[in-house]
């Protein structure tokens, strides 16, 4: 049996819609195994979201390399151990198709490159800013390109931490994607690209100053956040509490804060006012540090099944 780690991931960063993410230390797990005959899926914590045959997401990913490598295993297990909060906005889709595509790779025989892995996934999720940290860690700068990813990874130091605010609602990334304009303002655009780019900057710099300006949005966050009522609440107590930028986390409904040094201090301020707030949802709070690792092995057992 295979078992395959995976973490969560944040895109966008504020400006940089469909090409910046960032993969986080909250992680599921992947555990698959050959098998005589069939597909067996089982998953903990159970969603019904979650489908137990072959339109399970981890196995679509993993179909996907069998079809590229022409390998199929007889029958599969798959077994997954779900930390990454799903349809929140923290990338649970990139992470099934990412750690899918490893996991797959690796009961083949390791025929694709890491290369060929980041655009698989890539072209699975439809754009490369979840997928492509989830694979290798790290912050990256992407774009899907026809055959491939053109893509930088940065090692984001400890200092700097992502604060997660996580709604009890979901918000499907088809249903935030459909509610955006077909077209926007040419300044808007100049709003983003001068964002995007400042953002770069500054963090692979670590000109932590320029952050509040830099993660400035006008593509995507005045259009959902109508859906998340107290989207606007979160982000400014984030500010007030000193983060450097607020955002929200892919197509939303989480926010992140990014926070520098004296992150306890910022914590207890957060607790306090969300438990003072007002608020229409219920928020879980929590404190990351990036992952730079990506998808890594978690344990290799052997299996008694004979080629
Ligand atoms: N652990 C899992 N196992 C199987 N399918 C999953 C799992 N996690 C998520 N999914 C599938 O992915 C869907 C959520 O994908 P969606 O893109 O809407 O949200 P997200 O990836 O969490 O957010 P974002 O893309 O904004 O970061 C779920 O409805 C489910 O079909
Ligand atoms: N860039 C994507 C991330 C969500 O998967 C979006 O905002 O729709």
């Amino acid at each position: 049996m295979i078992s395959v780690k995976v973490p969560a991931s944040s895109a966008n960063l504020g400006a940089g819609f469909d090409c910046m993410g960032v993969a986080l230390k909250l992680y599921n797990i992947i555990e698959v195994e050959e098998i005589e005959k069939g597909l067996i899926i089982t998953s903990s914590p159970d969603d019904p979201s979650i489908a137990k045959d072959e339109n399970n997401l981890v196995f679509r990913a993993m179909k996907t390399v069998f079809d590229e490598v022409g390998w199929y295993p007889r029958g599969l297990r798959i077994n997954l151990i779900n930390e990454i909060p799903l349809t929140r906005g923290l990338g649970s889709s990139a992470a099934c198709i990412s750690g899918g595509i490893y996991a797959a790779n690796l009961l083949c025989g390791g025929k694709l490159s890491e290369e060929e892995m980041i655009y698989l996934a890539a072209k699975m999720e439809g754009h490369p800013d979840n997928s492509t940290p989830a694979m290798i860690g790290g912050l990256v700068f992407a774009v899907l390109e026809d055959k491939k990813v053109n893509y930088i990874k940065f090692v984001v130091p400890a200092r700097l931490k992502f604060a997660v605010f996580i709604p009890d609602f979901q918000l499907s990334t088809e249903y935030a994607r459909n509610i955006l304009p077909k077209y926007i303002e040419f300044k808007d655009a100049v709003f983003n690209i001068g964002r995007a780019t400042l953002f770069a900057s500054a963090i692979t710099t670590g000109n932590y100053e320029l952050l509040p300006a830099a993660t400035q949005d006008r593509l995507h966050q005045p259009y959902r956040k109508k859906l998340i009522p107290d989207f606007d609440k979160i982000v400014n107590l984030s500010l007030e509490a000193g983060a450097k930028g607020a955002f929200l986390s892919g197509a939303g409904p989480s926010i992140i804060a990014l926070v520098d040094e004296n992150y306890e201090i910022f914590e207890q301020n957060v607790k306090n006012a969300l438990a003072s707030m007002e608020l229409a949802a219920n928020w879980d709070f929590m404190i990351l540090e990036a992952d730079n690792s990506g998808a890594t092995v978690f344990s290799v057992q052997s299996t008694s099944l004979k080629r």
